[in-house]
């Protein structure tokens, strides 16, 4: 063990990404600066002439202004990127370790599989630290007996499972992963280590089992009424001295009380008082702000295993759960432009104050995808002609915002498909989840919703599981979440083939180009929205209610503006 002085880790200033990230900062500045300067010149003509298109101009405007908004706020994270090396050699003593509280939460076994459950708590018990100084408290927000049951059980499995890991350096701690992977630790008797694993396998299985039983005899309903519950499990046997402290905590609930789910639970502890319900970032933010200063590291092999929503479903209502919770904030005192800046560097509060605008995007959004396009249908030309210098701009300004992308995309070591994929899904985000999140919020703010907190999905759909790794997209969400994405879909589609026709009868190719290619390229990188309307018959297809009523609504609006427009 090494000597305290020195410090635990060091960073590199990753010299080419700073170079290229500051020219590129640069260079699309000065480019979006020549954008609005167009803008606000083409704008005082038109209220000069008292122009009849002065609205679409205006909307193009605001959305204009709000994604640089955003951009510069996104700037913050890209102007001095690190990579860090970690040095465990120097950790102190076992004796001179902190003692730390490993706090696990869960809130409905029918969403959050109990076997899931009890994997993280016996790898949380299984940590590599000694075991008197780790304290694990599963709060059980569900007050469910499946969980209060299997959590006695996972006690009694992690009593052979600790001294394995132990014994045969087990890197991977959490018993489900190990078993599933090929990892072979063991000490120097490779036989004895065989032996040993094949018995901790088969007593795995019986926990498994056990926990199984469990939630098939046991009612999984969640509890809304209960007292408060705490239980020790360990009991008090000395010679469980090599186990961690293991207690199970149910917060009192009441159906008159609210009792602010996750957030809720940390108000018990960590000292903060939550109103928001993405408690991760506020925690984040407030330690910061009080002088916390934190390091980001990404080893090559990933030091937690997470469940990550694979359904559009799921991710849309996670994504919007997140950004009604940020943008809490983002309304609240503690917005990060207000709150951060005199108690954080300013680069740090424009990276919190991205996450907490990020649910804005949705306004550019709808209206990049439905403005233009309707100008197109009707003639009226909202950007520069091809002869015009300012065409050059724009198209500048689209490029470079695409290539950066594809340079991080790149640079991350992903491929061509992960960028049209991020892409898609992005937008997808921001016309559904980021507009129910922010009216939401703004709602709650005055005080007409309540936030609502639904867990995320983490049963395994085996259908499912089988489409994402073919990279089949699953449509099988809310109407809500796919009227308005289809909508605006086939809006896209036909005003593309109307503003063709348009263009090739009137010649008009010259100032409208930039609008054409708008809905040209929503058309190309959404296909598969086009092949879950009319090509596919699985069960991730979208439904044909969905595709009747979005074909009606778009309808509606390209009548309704040949209504406004006559
Ligand atoms: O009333 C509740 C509702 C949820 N939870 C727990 O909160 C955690 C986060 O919920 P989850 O459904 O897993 O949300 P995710 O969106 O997947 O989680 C991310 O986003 C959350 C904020 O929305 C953060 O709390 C998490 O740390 C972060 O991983 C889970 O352990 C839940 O069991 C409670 O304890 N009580």
């Amino acid at each position: 063990m090494g000597n305290s002085s020195l410090p635990l880790n060091d960073y590199h200033i990753n010299k080419t990404h700073v170079t290229l990230n500051r020219l590129y900062m640069f260079i699309h500045g000065i480019f979006l600066s020549s954008l609005f300067y167009y803008r606000f010149t083409t704008l005082n003509d038109l209220i000069k002439t008292s122009s009849k298109t002065l609205l679409p101009h205006v909307l193009i405007l605001i959305s204009e202004l709000i994604i640089t908004f955003i951009w510069v706020l996104n700037q913050a994270s890209k102007w001095r990127p690190v990579t860090r090396t970690v040095y465990p050699d120097r950790l102190p003593e076992d004796e001179k370790l902190p003692s730390i509280d490993v706090f696990i939460c869960t809130a409905d076994p029918n969403k959050e599989p109990t076997v899931g459950v009890m994997n993280t708590l016996i790898s949380a018990m299984a940590l590599d630290y000694p075991p008197d100084k780790i304290s694990v408290y599963l709060s059980d927000d569900g007050g469910s007996n499946v969980t209060f049951r299997a959590i006695k059980e996972a006690w009694k499995f992690s009593e052979f499972w600790i001294p394995f890991c132990r014994k045969y350096w087990v890197n991977n701690r959490c018993p489900e992963a190990y078993f599933s992977s090929t990892e072979e630790s063991g000490g120097d008797d490779l036989v004895e280590f065989v032996a040993e694993k094949k018995k901790i396998e088969k007593r795995y299985d019986e926990f498994k089992d056990s926990v199984l039983r469990i939630v098939a005899d046991t009612s999984t309903c969640v509890s809304r009424d209960h007292p408060p519950i705490i239980e020790v499990i360990n009991g008090v046997d000395p010679k469980q001295k090599e186990m961690p402290l293991l207690v199970y905590v149910a917060r009192e609930k009441r159906p008159s009380h609210p009792h602010h789910f996750k957030a809720g639970a940390l108000n018990v502890l960590v000292g903060f008082r939550y109103f928001a319900v993405v408690e991760d970032y506020f925690t984040g933010l407030n330690l910061h702000c009080e002088g916390w200063i934190s390091v980001y590291l990404e080893p090559s092999r990933p030091c937690f295993l997470g469940a990550s929503p694979i359904s559009l479903s799921d991710i849309l209502v996670q994504n919007t759960r997140w950004y009604v919770g940020l943008m809490q904030v983002g309304l609240s005192k503690f917005s990060p432009l207000l709150y951060g800046p005199m108690r954080m560097s300013t680069l740090q509060s424009m990276c919190y104050a991205e996450f907490a605008y990020t649910g804005l995007y949705f306004v550019p959004l709808y209206i990049l995808a439905v403005v233009p396009q309707l100008c197109l249908v009707y003639g009226i030309p909202l950007y520069p002609e091809v002869s015009s210098p300012f065409f050059f701009v724009f198209s500048f300004i689209f490029l470079s915002y695409q290539l950066k992308h594809l340079q991080e995309i790149f640079s991350s070591g992903h491929s061509l498909k992960a960028w049209s994929n991020e892409q898609r899904i992005w937008a997808m985000k921001c016309l559904t989840s980021y507009m129910y999140a922010s009216l939401d919020a703004t709602m709650e703010k005055i005080g007409l919703t309540k936030a609502i907190f639904l867990p995320t999905n983490k049963v395994v759909d085996d259908e499912q599981t089988k489409r994402y790794q073919m990279g089949i997209y699953d449509f099988q969400a809310s109407a809500l979440f796919m009227v308005p994405l289809c909508s605006l879909y086939i809006l896209n589609v036909a005003s593309f083939i109307i503003g063709l026709v348009k263009i090739l009868q009137s010649h008009k190719g010259n100032e409208m180009i930039v609008q054409a290619f708008i809905p040209f390229f929503i058309t190309i990188l959404f296909f598969p929205l086009l092949e879950g309307m009319v090509i596919r018959k699985d069960k991730g297809r979208i439904s044909p209610f969905v595709s009747l009523v979005s074909t009606v609504v778009s309808i509606v609006v390209l009548s309704f503006v040949s209504l406004v427009n006559y």
